[in-house]
């Protein structure tokens, strides 16, 4: 069963949760969708941080949105159009331009974004959320309650300050009815690229004390990469130019938990 006839040819809905900001959920869901279109899948991702919207910024797209006859067309990030985007960032005048709604505006643009865009066919739709569990992700989840292969991804650092966040994210989606796949430990040491030892910058091991705790999977341990930061800023498919690197190696690893847990 699907939540509307827009969603009727996607196959799969990843949510991309955390409980604290800045820890790298956009980073985590672009590069799970570059992971997925490389290994041949149709993706589409949807930026439903309506306050602090970053997926346009780390494509270096800036796009208008046009009508198609059934609703919204998503921005394709090139020719082949298999990764298709939708963010509230493509529907403001400005990149600059504030958003400074109150819960029930916010609501009924989450609505409006499950229920209007038409993304055709895809894969796998991947949801960028803003941190912690807000109106947004009640809404989205309210909006998403009749599409039954989606599932949820927590992203966390190591500090055990970030792990806090996280559980409470995963009892949010326990009483909300989310299956969570697993944990990704993001920031996960750094990897030098001249002796490729790897140092813990911030702390060991608290994606790991989390998936102990809970009971779920420590799905991949990301380790920080300066060429993944500045893709983040110029638009680089990390994936693709990087693949070999410590880092791509584990988006590959997520990559590829998310498909055998949701085939
Ligand atoms: N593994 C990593 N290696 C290097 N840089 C990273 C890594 N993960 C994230 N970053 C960088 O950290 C910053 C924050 O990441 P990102 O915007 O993905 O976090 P977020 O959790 O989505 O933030 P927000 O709370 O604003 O939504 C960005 O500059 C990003 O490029
Ligand atoms: S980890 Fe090794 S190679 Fe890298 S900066 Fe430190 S000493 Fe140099």
């Amino acid at each position: 069963m699907v939540a509307d006839n827009l969603l009727s040819e996607v196959k799969n809905i990843v949510l991309v949760l955390s409980g604290k900001g800045g820890v790298g959920k956009s980073t985590v869901a672009v590069q799970l969708a570059l992971s997925l279109v490389a290994d041949g899948k149709k993706v589409g991702i949807l930026d439903i941080d309506i306050c602090g919207p970053s997926i346009p910024q780390m494509f270096g797209i800036d796009s208008e949105v046009m009508q198609s006859d059934k609703g919204w067309k998503p921005v394709y990030t090139d020719d082949s159009k298999t990764l298709a985007l939708m963010s509230i960032a493509f529907l403001l005048r400005s990149r600059n331009d504030a958003v400074v709604w109150r819960g029930p505006k916010k609501n009924s643009m989450i609505k409006q974004f499950v229920s209007t865009v038409d993304w055709g066919s895809l894969d796998y739709l991947i949801v960028d959320t803003p941190p912690g569990t807000s109106d947004e992700h009640m809404s989205v989840i309210e909006s998403l309650a009749g599409f039954d292969n989606k599932s949820a991804v927590l992203v966390t650092t190591p500090q055990l300050i970030s792990v806090g966040d996280v559980r409470r994210e995963a009892t949010f989606c326990e009483k909300t009815g989310i299956r969570v796949l697993g944990i990704v430990e993001n920031m996960s040491g750094f990897v030098c690229p001249n002796c490729k030892d790897c140092t813990d910058i911030f702390a060991a091991g608290g994606g790991q004390l989390l998936a102990t705790e809970t009971g779920l999977d420590l799905i991949t341990k990301i380790p920080i990469d300066p060429n993944l930061t500045k893709s983040g800023e110029n638009g680089t498919n990390f994936v693709k130019a990087f693949q070999d690197s410590p880092a791509a190696q584990s988006v590959f690893r997520m990559r590829d938990y998310v498909q055998n847990k949701m085939s």
